[in-house]
């Protein structure tokens, strides 16, 4: 049988370079922010550094990705970079998949996961280093989890480290919450992305995004394409546009072509299509969510097309209902984007909006999810996870709701056990925005 090929050489990224200051930070301080940009090795390499110098001895290390499919595909690279079969010192849990055993130290999981956790072993004794990464997508799972680890470190003294790594999160805020713990800028990338403006925003982004993948086909040399639509019949769409289109080109005139969709809804064996191996002389596109926005490595990826929406869950105060609407996206969310190009080699990001979009409309950061959301409906979820010893009206929030709003929600929770028939009763605000 044949030696299975040597496993790739672990790339010298930014943050490696910065091993010894990090390091440093981790031994002296029970909390540490890193801030480093997007491809700089955050998901990848802190976990296998922390590794390396011995925090392992103790326990596992945790890192939390947003996503499922992240913590999936990081795992995977991390125990490549490793030379391990995943499942062994590295592994992912995610929900209704856990692939981990008796000797993983390096754990990637999803915040959703990590939670769940807490609930059977309030204090994570498993963990020496808990890493929540991304935390810039600041969903209501990373701002309970961030609460959780403030109160952790003090219950867990000396034995307990918290790393919060994000591109772009505000470092000074979360410095503060964590009573002033360090925060390290990690400056650099591995390859540059040129980025690309439209002149004005598109009528039709669909249309638009058709036209600039075909575009890049026609003229560009071989390279993966990614393109951000906003939900699944966007990118079912796309998907079948974009392949008529394809064939309608003259035969013999470009590379031969794949079309590949990514979402959320997709089943993982689908999802993780996107990470095999192309056929030779064929260029993919791969048409996907906000999915892909974080965290994702997909080898080969050189051009980016982003249409600069996208869809998110908002309450709507008014009616009392949630919604799934097609929003602007943050500059954050434009930069992570862009970021996916440039990660194996040099980049092009198209943006289907103009510049003086990009800085003056665009917000700079995503509104986080706790104010996207009911009051009632976070404390029913708070109170839902049924977490050991948790003080609703106590609880750390970075942004917290006021308090007088939270003790009148849990009042009203608690007459609506004994009498659902009163909710007519109750005033609107109850329901609004944190
Ligand atoms: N699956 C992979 N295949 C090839 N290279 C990879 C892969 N995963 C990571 N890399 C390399 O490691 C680099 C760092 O990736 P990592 O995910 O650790 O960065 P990051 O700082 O967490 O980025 P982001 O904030 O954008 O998620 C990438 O830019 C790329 O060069």
């Amino acid at each position: 049988m044949p030696s299975p090929s040597p496993p790739p050489a672990p790339p010298v990224l930014p943050i490696s370079e910065h091993e010894d200051e990090i390091v440093a930070a981790v031994d002296a301080n029970p909390v540490v922010v890193v801030i480093g940009e997007t491809g700089s090795g955050k998901s990848t390499q802190l976990s296998q550094i922390l590794h390396r110098r011995g925090y392992t001895r103790r326990g596992a290390i945790a890192v939390t990705q947003p996503r499922r499919v992240a913590a999936v595909s990081v795992s995977r690279r991390v125990a490549q970079e490793l030379g391990v079969p995943l499942g062994d010192e590295v592994g992912y849990a995610i929900r209704f998949e856990d692939r981990t055993s008796e000797r993983t130290c390096i754990k990637y999981l999803t915040d959703g996961v990590l939670l769940r956790e807490s609930l059977s072993n309030p204090e994570l004794k498993q963990y020496s280093v808990i890493i929540l990464d991304e935390a810039h997508e600041r969903s209501l799972n990373t701002d309970i989890l961030l609460g959780l680890m403030k109160r952790l470190i003090t219950e867990r003294a000396s034995d307990l480290k918290v790393l919060i790594t994000s591109a772009t999160l505000d470092g000074l805020k979360v410095s503060k919450f964590f009573s002033g713990c360090p925060v390290l800028n990690i400056p650099g990338t591995l390859f540059p992305v040129e980025k690309f403006y439209s002149t004005e925003r598109p009528t039709n982004y669909i249309e638009s995004s058709l036209r600039t993948a075909i575009d890049i086909h026609a003229k560009e040399p071989p390279g993966d394409v990614l393109i951000f639509m906003t939900g699944k019949d966007d990118i079912d769409k796309m998907v079948s546009k974009l392949e008529e289109r394809i064939q309608n080109l003259e035969e013999g005139s470009c590379m031969d072509a794949l079309v590949l969709p990514l979402h959320g809804s997709l089943p993982p064996e689908l999802q993780v299509r996107v990470f095999a191996p192309a056929p030779p002389n064929c260029r993919r596109f791969i048409v996907a969510t906000n999915v892909a926005e974080t965290s994702l490595t997909v080898d080969r990826v050189v051009f980016v097309i982003d249409c600069g929406y996208v869809k998110q869950r908002q309450y709507n105060p008014s009616s009392g209902m949630y919604s799934l609407d097609v929003v602007q996206i943050s500059r954050v969310q434009a930069d992570q984007r862009a970021g996916r190009a440039g990660r194996t080699r040099p980049g092009k990001c198209y943006r289907l909006y103009p510049m003086s979009v990009y800085e003056k409309e665009f917000l700079e950061a995503t509104v986080p999810e706790i104010q996207r959301s009911s009051l009632a409906g976070s404390v029913l979820y708070l109170k839902s996870l049924n977490l050991p010893d948790i003080n609703i009206l106590k609880f750390d929030f970075l942004d917290p709701p006021s308090r007088k709003i939270t003790l009148q929600i849990l009042t009203v929770l608690i007459i609506l056990l004994n009498q659902p028939e009163s909710i007519s009763l109750l005033p609107s605000y109850l329901f609004s925005r944190v």
